[in-house]
């Protein structure tokens, strides 16, 4: 176990967001957090990634306590994460985008900047180095120098996965990282999920594509209305009354 929330619990006012969620994320593995609509899967990533700070409840990454880090201190540890609708620079190549992504790991300043340091060449090279690296990993060196308008949907999936590679983190987090894309494209995009948690890479993700999912993941945990209902494999999920009641009553799952 590389991640766990004991008892998380977020507040909007008087909207419970998410209840009491103690989960354990697999290290090296797929894990996945589905549920219907409104369920708290985003507010759970959130509170995770250091977005918003958990009402109550506690999360611990390798052992240490990181519940009131704030989001830079987390990306920092290790934790990256990519968004349902990434905010890429459009009108910047693929290449640039990328690169931007390992300056979390420089320490270049406006003195070096300014000056053109020894080590502000040294970390834009190392920068460069990365981002072909994380390009080539993500199957995007064919389209590194165009501009991002002008790929698709399915590559722009791939500069928000490459993006977050490229901070060299330990977990990914990834929202709905299929989310617009064509069946065959989700395929393609699932195998690279796949690469990524053969490399040692642990993943999490949420997702409503369930085929996909099913396919996929090492372990799932179902939300609804903000509680954990379930949490297993993907044959043990299929089959949980729980989760089937909580689809079958308004939820949202497309196949
Ligand atoms: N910043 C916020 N302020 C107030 N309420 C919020 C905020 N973010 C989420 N909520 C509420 O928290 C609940 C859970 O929302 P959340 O977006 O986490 O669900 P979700 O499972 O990710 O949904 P979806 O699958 O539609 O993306 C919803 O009732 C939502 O309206």
């Amino acid at each position: 176990m590389i991640l766990q929330t004991s008892q998380l619990t977020k507040k909007f006012g008087g909207n419970v967001a998410v209840k009491d969620v103690s989960f354990s994320i697999q290290q090296g593995k797929v894990n996945a957090i589905i549920g219907p609509n409104g369920a708290g899967k985003s507010t759970f990533f959130n509170l995770i990634t250091g977005i918003h700070p958990p009402t109550e409840g506690q999360i611990f990454y390798k052992g240490e306590e990181i519940t009131k880090y704030p989001a830079n201190k987390i990306a920092e540890l290790g934790l990256a994460r990519t968004f349902q609708t990434t905010n890429l620079f459009e009108r910047a190549t693929v290449f640039d985008n990328v690169v931007v992504g390992h300056r979390l790991r420089t320490k270049s300043n406006l003195f070096d900047a300014i000056f053109r340091t020894k080590r502000l060449k040294r970390e834009e090279e190392t920068c460069k180095e990365k981002a072909l690296e994380v390009l080539d990993f993500t199957g995007l060196s064919n389209v590194s120098d165009q501009l991002v308008a002008n790929i698709s949907q399915e590559e722009k999936k791939r500069v928000a996965f490459a993006l977050a590679l490229a901070t060299e983190p330990e977990i990914v987090f990834l929202d709905e990282p299929t989310a617009g894309v064509n069946p065959d494209e989700t395929e393609e995009l699932a195998l690279l999920i796949k690469k990524m948690a053969e490399k040692g890479l642990t993943v999490c993700l949420i997702e409503h594509k369930m085929q996909m999912i099913m396919s996929l993941a090492d372990q799932i945990m179902v939300l609804n209305y903000g509680e954990k209902i379930a949490e297993g494999t993907p044959e043990e999920i299929k089959n949980n009354e729980e989760v089937i009641k909580a689809y079958l009553g308004g939820g949202s799952a497309s196949a």
